[in-house]
């Protein structure tokens, strides 16, 4: 990471009109194995082709080789092996301590990419193999909201197409995709990956043809596809509004769709989601003020008693000195009348 005495102070603000100019924040997201760090690789050197080079962020502590270039990598703050052995974590609890450390510190990741902004269309972040550690964590959390306050910002959700055949495993993944976006409240792409070995024609049926989905369903009995059934039917209006592509990270195709549906969804940034994260930010800031207030106020009342106190203290150090020199004239009084 860059020296800390060249980060300026983060202003995190977005508005509409300037977040056509700034770059578009890709943070890409899926479950482990489902390609997410070969898509990252792949949409680098896509990007790189297509317009120029992106701005490329690593937030997985524990991989061992990042396979693309990263202007930023979590691993050069904070050594995954030392806070396992510093805090005796295992690994998923030294994933998640590594990313609230390197959260305490993302105001400086927002003003060195500020700094440089001017210089990339796109900022691509490949997140942690363990899913719920970024998407379900109060430090992905703070990670995301600052990078969506500051610049447009889409969720690339990564899903294996391969297992996703199975339609227990399709369906857990539209799970998680519509909880990332309820809990990120930003633009979701689901991008189908692996397309080379499996077209993702069958989820897109499924997505419009329930029956379809129903049929498929049918070859499974266990109580698990039960609930499937039942939970696609709630999932119908998701599908609906799903912006979703195809992609092979492998062979590189389907990423021109891909960057079609980003734009769409940083679209969707400026015009649906962007008011309401800054009503949220809004109401952070009232609250930051009124904890400020409330510091200050008691800090002036505590002050006030250090006063009263202390004047107090002097006018009782007064009276002794005074009461002092009264029994000495008393003595000497004494000593002259006993003369
Ligand atoms: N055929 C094929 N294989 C792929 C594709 N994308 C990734 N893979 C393979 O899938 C496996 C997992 O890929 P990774 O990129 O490591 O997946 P990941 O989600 O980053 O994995 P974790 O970080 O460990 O969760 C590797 O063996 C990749 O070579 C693809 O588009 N096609």
């Amino acid at each position: 990471m860059e020296s800390k005495a060249d980060t300026p102070d983060a202003e995190m603000t977005v508005s509409a009109s300037q977040s056509e100019d700034k770059p578009t924040c890709i943070i890409v997201m899926g479950m482990a194995g489902s390609g997410k760090t070969t898509f990252v690789k792949r949409l680098c050197s896509y990007l790189s082709e297509k317009e120029n080079k992106s701005y490329n962020i690593n937030l997985d502590p524990a991989v061992i080789q990042s396979p693309f270039p990263a202007h930023i990598d979590i691993r050069d703050s904070v050594k995954y092996k030392q806070v396992m052995k510093k805090y005796q974590l295992g690994p998923n609890g030294a994933i998640l301590t590594s990313l609230n450390l390197f959260a305490t510190q993302f105001d400086q990741v927002i003003g060195l990419i500020e700094k440089k902004q001017g210089d990339f269309k796109h900022i691509v972040i490949d997140t942690p193999g363990q899913i719920e550690a970024f998407s379900m964590s109060a430090s992905g959390q703070v990670i995301t909201e600052s990078l969506a306050c500051s610049f447009p910002t889409v969720i690339v959700y990564v899903i294996d197409t391969v297992r996703a055949e199975n339609p227990n495993t399709f369906l857990s993944n539209m799970l998680y995709a519509l909880s990332i976006m309820y809990k990120t409240k930003l633009p979701l792409v689901c991008a189908f990956n692996k397309t080379d070995i499996l077209s993702h024609e069958f989820a897109l049926t499924w997505m419009k043809d329930f029956e379809e989905f129903e049929d498929a369903l049918n070859s499974d009995k266990s109580y698990l596809s039960t609930l499937s059934r039942s939970m696609s039917l709630v999932l119908q209006e998701f599908y609906e509004n799903l912006n979703s592509c195809g992609v092979s990270a492998m062979t590189g195709i389907g990423f021109d769709s891909l960057l079609e549906s980003v734009q769409k969804g940083a679209k969707e940034y400026a015009e649906i989601f962007l008011p309401d994260i800054k009503q949220r930010m809004a109401i952070n800031e009232a609250q930051k003020k009124e904890f400020e207030d409330k510091n200050i106020q008691e800090f002036e009342s505590d002050k006030k008693e250090e006063e009263i106190e202390a004047k107090a203290k002097e006018e009782s150090d007064e009276l002794n000195n005074n009461l002092e020199s009264m029994y000495k004239d008393f003595d000497s009084l004494l000593k002259d009348v006993n003369q």
